[in-house]
């Protein structure tokens, strides 16, 4: 049985969380986590959810939580998931970040702590359909090259507070892996004005917020007289969730390290 603690569990992501470590087996609900002060902190998980109480107290201490549980599955917010990295790095856990909107450094701090002792899975985007897409974008970038230009729509819910998307970034970087240059020296990233023309080889993102959209993606490649769309559409939040726990179970016994959700599918 893999124990699992919960990071930012009244959340969006958090609730569907709890539902799925419950019906997973071979998994177990440890400890529950919100951010200090929250209305959540010190309730009963069960009876904060609207149900019967369940003796799961919501706390939040991190090492209290990863000394009860192998692995945190965290989806909350940039600094707290840093945060969270360094203690797994401390304690030696497991830590399933799908969190988005880093900035660089975040990044790196990540990074460390997978060289100090975390076994960290991040990804953008925990569903299969995403990451088989974005195997699939790197291959057509590849095969295209900059004759066809490679524009990234997403469109998300109006709560999301990151743009653009981190699985609108993890396609771009499979566009730009499959044209062999670095993502960062290329991407364009809003355009309002005078904007001049198309900067050649550029790979742009649009973002568009609005009522309860769960998550939808569209890769552009478009040529002369031609253009070719690749998109993934996601209808259930639930799938992220599924992703992330199959994705802590993997973690659970493997070496300290920085995994994608390439690594977990297999598909590296
Ligand atoms: N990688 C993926 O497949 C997916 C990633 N996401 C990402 O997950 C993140 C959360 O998304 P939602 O659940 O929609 O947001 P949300 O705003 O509904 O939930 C975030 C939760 O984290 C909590 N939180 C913030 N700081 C905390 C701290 N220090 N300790 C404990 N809890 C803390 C908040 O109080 C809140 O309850 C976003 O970055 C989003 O982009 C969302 C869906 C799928
Ligand atoms: O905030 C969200 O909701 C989502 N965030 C992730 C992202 O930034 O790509 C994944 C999914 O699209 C939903």
């Amino acid at each position: 049985m893999v124990t699992m603690a919960v990071a930012g569990v009244s959340g969006r992501m958090g609730r569907m969380l709890v539902d799925r470590i419950d019906a997973t087996e071979g998994a177990t609900l440890a400890a529950v986590l919100e951010r200090p002060g929250h209305d959540w902190i010190d309730a009963d998980l069960g009876t904060a959810l609207g149900g019967r109480p369940r003796g799961l107290v919501v706390g939040s201490d991190t090492d209290a939580a990863l000394d009860a549980a192998e692995v945190l599955v965290d989806f909350t917010a940039p600094a707290a998931t840093v945060a969270f990295a360094q203690a797994a790095a401390r304690l030696g856990r497991g830590h399933v970040i799908g969190t988005t909107g880093f900035a660089p450094g975040d990044i790196e701090a990540i990074d460390a702590a997978a060289a100090a002792g975390a076994t960290i899975v991040r990804a953008g985007n925990m569903s299969l359909g995403v990451n088989l897409l974005a195997r699939v974008v790197e291959q057509v970038a590849r095969a295209l090259g900059e004759g066809f230009d490679i524009e990234i729509v997403e469109a998300h819910h109006r709560h999301k507070v990151d743009a653009p998307s981190g699985t609108a970034l993890m396609l771009g970087e499979a566009a730009a892996r499959g044209r062999g240059v670095s993502l960062d020296a290329v991407a364009d990233r809003g355009r309002d004005g005078m904007t001049g023309a198309r900067r050649p080889g550029a790979i742009g993102f649009a973002a568009i917020r609005g009522g309860d959209i769960v998550g939808e993606h569209e890769v552009m490649f478009a040529g002369e007289g031609e253009t070719i769309a690749l998109s993934h559409r996601a209808t259930d939040r639930g799938l992220f969730a599924r992703g992330a726990v199959r994705a802590a179970l993997w973690a659970a016994d493997r070496p300290a390290g920085h995994y994608d959700m390439m690594d977990v599918l297999g598909l590296n």
